[in-house]
């Protein structure tokens, strides 16, 4: 297994006697994307402020590329990189003097070819010299995000980094996210899009009521609620009767020659469910299983819809 790059334990925060984190515990590996996901107001912000030491935590330990967050802050953030609700941006200047600024704070070494760079991998060459305030917010996002990778920091928080954001510029933050973990960069995710948290990450953590109520791969996560079938489409309506009665407990279409069978789609109850098939010689010509996806995961743990419910 690979190394941790943030390790929680027993993390609390109360804001006066409203208990936000309710003792946490956590892990995510060196290189590998981690989400957490909560409705609105589970205190995934406070979780990273903390992790990024913007924030004192009450209680519990908190280490992140190995150092103290409390004992070694300064450590901790020439470590990390974050991004997000509190774009760092300055609004009267270009996208490229933002960058040279944080360049030159980081002191990095070859700054004016980090930030072309920068700028290239963003597209936002053509606006390079235009004031910020010209920026859509799409594009204000991604330089906020440029300016978190001056330096390549080793551990970068993304605070719900593809809010508001087009699609294709949706796209091309997964694609650097992804870039960046083949470096062997960590990332800590929260986002309000479960298809995202679906897409890029190893783990995700559901927060709720202050607790973590799940854990897993994003599949691990998804088998854990019902809803998981096997579907399998016939030639005819015969061979569907004679499906239907073999397997017995299906819903069926018979429009689209459609057979639904509940399953825990573990290899398994497949095998059984194809050999019961075989050995009445019925042939399926379609075969799938569907899983169900984070958002009937998130419905299902914590009583709430995804998308509006985890928006900022
Ligand atoms: N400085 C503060 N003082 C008092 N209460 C606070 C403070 N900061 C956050 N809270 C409260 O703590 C709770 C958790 O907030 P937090 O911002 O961490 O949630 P979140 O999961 O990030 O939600 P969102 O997705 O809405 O940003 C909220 O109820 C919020 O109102």
């Amino acid at each position: 297994m690979k190394s941790s790059a943030i390790a929680v334990s027993g993390l609390r925060k109360a804001y006066g006697d409203r208990t936000v984190l309710d003792g946490i515990d956590f892990e995510v590996a060196e290189g590998s994307v981690f989400s957490m996901l909560g409705p609105n107001g589970a205190g995934k912000t406070t979780t990273v402020n903390v992790l990024a030491t913007l924030l004192k935590a009450d209680s519990g330990t908190v280490h992140v590329a190995g150092h103290d967050v409390v004992t070694a802050t300064r450590q901790v953030r020439a470590a990390i990189g974050v991004t997000g609700q509190f774009a760092a941006v300055d609004e009267l200047l270009s996208g490229r003097e933002n960058l040279q600024l944080m360049a030159d704070l980081k002191r990095v070494r070859s700054g004016e070819r980090v930030v072309e760079r920068l700028l290239e991998r963003f597209d936002l060459v053509e606006s390079a010299d235009k004031r910020i305030s010209t920026y859509s917010g799409g594009m204000t996002r991604k330089l906020d995000l440029a300016m978190t990778l001056v330096g390549d920091p080793r551990i970068i928080f993304l605070d719900e980094p593809t809010t508001g954001l087009d699609p294709r510029s949706r796209r091309t933050m997964w694609g650097i996210v992804r870039e960046l973990v083949a470096d062997g960069t960590t990332i800590f995710l929260t986002t309000q899009y479960l298809d995202e948290a679906d897409h890029l990450s190893d783990r995700v953590v559901v927060l709720d009521h202050g607790r973590l109520v799940a854990e897993g791969t994003p599949d691990e996560l998804k088998r854990q609620v019902p809803g998981t079938h096997v579907r399998l489409r016939f030639a005819d309506l015969d061979e569907l009767d004679a499906a239907a009665r073999v397997l017995g407990g299906g819903t069926r279409d018979d429009q689209e020659l459609l057979l639904r069978v509940p399953s825990d789609g573990q290899s398994k109850s497949l095998r059984a469910l194809l050999d019961r098939l075989d050995e009445y010689r019925l042939n399926a010509q379609e075969f799938s299983v569907h899983t169900p996806d984070l958002d009937d995961v998130f419905l299902a743990l914590t009583g709430h819809a995804g998308e509006e419910a985890i928006a900022s």
